[in-house]
């Protein structure tokens, strides 16, 4: 069995940073905002006006001619571009390969003033800036893989004290020394019970990266489908006599993790176990999680941070917990993040890998998003790798408004499973049909570990035919005009994974400042959530208008326009079908005559009297 003793008990200190200056003084809001303010004028001057009219004379006559062109065929020409702008990062064995895409020199040469620009605002990022302004939070996901970085000594404390404690913990619970009250003696299982950021980041590495017999195998309550909770609940079975629940959220009071954390306390319950002796929270300090788990005294509490957002916090006790207790090195993760971190600091576009990202991203959607970014990762372990890059890029660029206020209606969109597997379901439309995307192939040279591999026909591995599958798809999608990137690593370690993240964190933060958008922030999402609280709030109406009634009569039914009316709610009669379609589906509600397909006719009662309800 893998044991995290020794690997994550003694941190030795990771790479310095090569932060120009290297001073810790905070920078000022107002200094971001004027190189923000530049990249916004550009922004209006190069890609809107793309987008809106290519006949149009602009400043960027490279780009469009190069998009009139197509795509470089001449194979000599195209080895000779391939060269030229390989990147390799030698220490990670990661490479990437922008040639398949087409952006021109003269569109490098335009855009240089704006990266110039990006790397300046992801410095002073770094240095502490309010990069988030209109949450007026820092944005410091860099300092937790080199707490030096941190801007202040009592950040980097706290960053190294966590790291310690994740690791204490994992150590302890792995051992046997911190053990449930159950017989066993050992836990055995992870609940892990979060959304989004507080999920995507351990789903993701879990299936990277756990090792085929953990410590502590993992399972995600990452919704608030109580078939989905119950499934979980019950694949666990009496082992939910030795799981680790932990409950993760940056808040404490995202809906969806309090209902899966009642839902499982109700099944400790219903099972006579102590769900105290076994719950751990991950959130900010006295939030109402963290408050929870205080007072009922919880085994463990570790802290997430104001400045760490959700889909940047794979780094923090939320990623490193998890992956820890499932015998994944995590100190070694750290180490991929902070090697990637020091190389996309480059302020030389052709050295920053996570800047060579943003310009193919930037070329090939126009700079507003007009593709979309499909990621292919040949290799089963990186499947929820797209998955996870879904909420950090389209939560992060995904934005009505930009920094100065204007309506942009930013993003890109990513999807995508896995290949070969994704060659036999939608690369048809790839490669054939409509024309809105670009595709990333993530590339793994290793295929099995050493010794294991044999030939299925003469010379041919089963690796050989992923990598074909691979190549042939690229050569085919480049070949009709479908541009491309390709990243390659060695092998799927926690050390690739690190930098893969890293990356990808980066190159979402450079190409933020190119569009001139907030990265950090998510107002959108505000919109939904109360839109389903009024939902709720309405159910509730609705249910003590038919509980009236039926204290009235129990026998007395109400077509759907006099409940709308009695709630005073009549133009809301489409929602208060649906509330009474869903409470029917789920015998909360009877129905008395008619049926849903026919809501004029529909007449229904509760059956029952609900006396407390009624005087409540
Ligand atoms: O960690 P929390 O606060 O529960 O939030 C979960 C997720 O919800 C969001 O805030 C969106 O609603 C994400 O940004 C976040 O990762």
């Amino acid at each position: 069995m893998a044991s995290v003793s020794g690997l994550c008990s003694s941190f030795p200190s990771l790479k310095p940073n090569n932060r120009i200056g290297g001073e810790l003084s905070p920078v000022r809001k107002d200094s971001l905002a004027v190189s923000t303010r530049s990249n916004s004028s550009f922004k209006h001057s190069v890609a809107r006006e793309l987008s809106a009219d290519l006949s149009k004379t602009n400043d960027v006559a490279g780009l469009k001619q190069a998009k009139q062109d197509g795509l470089e065929k001449d194979p000599k020409a195209l080895w000779r571009r391939y060269v030229d702008w390989l990147y390799q990062h030698k220490e990670l064995g990661l490479y990437l390969d922008v040639s398949r895409i087409g952006f021109s020199d003269e569109f490098v040469s335009e855009m240089e003033p704006r990266f110039q620009a990006a790397f300046k605002a992801m410095e002073e990022l770094e240095r502490g800036a309010i990069a988030n302004p209109d949450e007026g939070r820092m944005v410091g996901h860099y300092w937790l893989r080199n707490a030096k970085l941190a801007p202040n000594p009592f950040l980097q404390v706290q960053i190294d004290k966590t790291l310690a404690a994740v690791c204490d913990f994992a150590d302890a619970v792995i051992s046997g020394k911190i053990k449930p009250p159950s017989p066993e003696g050992r836990f055995t299982q992870i609940l892990s019970v979060g959304i989004g950021g507080s999920a995507l980041g351990p789903q993701f590495v879990a299936e990277a990266l756990a090792p085929d017999n953990p410590p502590l195998k993992i399972r995600f309550i990452d919704n608030t489908d109580p078939a989905g909770i119950d499934h979980q609940i019950a694949q666990l079975g009496p082992e939910l006599a030795s799981t680790l629940v932990i409950v993760i959220s940056k808040s404490g009071g995202t809906p969806e993790t309090r209902n899966g954390l009642l839902e499982v306390q109700k099944a400790f319950r219903e099972a006579g176990l102590d769900f105290a002796k076994q719950g751990v929270a991950i959130t900010q300090e006295n939030s109402l999680l963290d408050n929870t788990a205080r007072i009922e005294g919880w085994v463990a509490r570790f802290p997430m941070f104001d400045w760490v957002g959700g889909r940047t916090s794979e780094m923090s006790a939320v990623g490193l917990l998890p992956a820890a207790l499932q015998g994944v090195d995590i100190r070694e993760m750290l180490i991929g993040a902070s090697m990637m971190d020091e190389a996309t600091r480059s302020t030389v576009l052709r050295k920053n890998p996570a800047a060579l990202l943003a310009l193919c991203w930037y070329w090939a959607t126009d700079g507003i998003g007009s593709k979309d970014m499909v990621v292919l990762p040949y290799k089963d372990s990186l499947l929820l790798f797209s998955r996870y890059l879904q909420q950090l890029v389209m939560e992060s660029l995904g934005k009505e408004f930009d920094l100065d206020g204007n309506r942009v209606n930013q993003g890109i969109s990513v999807y995508g499973n896995k290949g070969s597997t994704d060659q036999h379901a939608y690369i048809q439309q790839l490669r054939e049909g409509v024309h809105n995307f670009f595709v990333t192939f993530i590339e793994v040279l290793r295929d099995r570990p050493p010794g294991h591999d044999w030939e299925l026909e003469p010379g041919v591995t089963c690796g050989d035919y992923l990598f074909g599958m691979l190549q042939g798809t690229r050569s085919a999608l480049y070949a009709n005009d479908r541009e491309s990137i390709t990243v390659t690593v060695q092998e799927v370690t926690p050390r690739s994974v690190g930098a893969l993240i890293a990356l990808y964190e980066r190159a979402v933060g450079i190409y933020a400042s190119l569009v001139n958008i907030n990265a950090y922030h998510q107002p959108g999402v505000e919109a939904g959530k109360k839109a389903a609280g009024e939902v709720l709030a309405l159910q509730k109406r609705v249910l003590a208008v038919l509980n009236e009634a039926s204290c009235e009569d129990p026998a007395e039914s109400l077509t759907l326009q006099e409940i709308a009316d009695r709630c005073h709610a009549p133009d809301d009669i489409e929602m208060i079908y649906k509330i009474i379609e869903h409470m029917a589906a789920n015998d909360r509600a009877l129905i008395a005559e008619g049926d849903c397909g026919s809501p004029y006719s529909l007449k229904v009662f509760l059956g029952e009297c609900n006396v407390d309800e009624l005087y409540a």
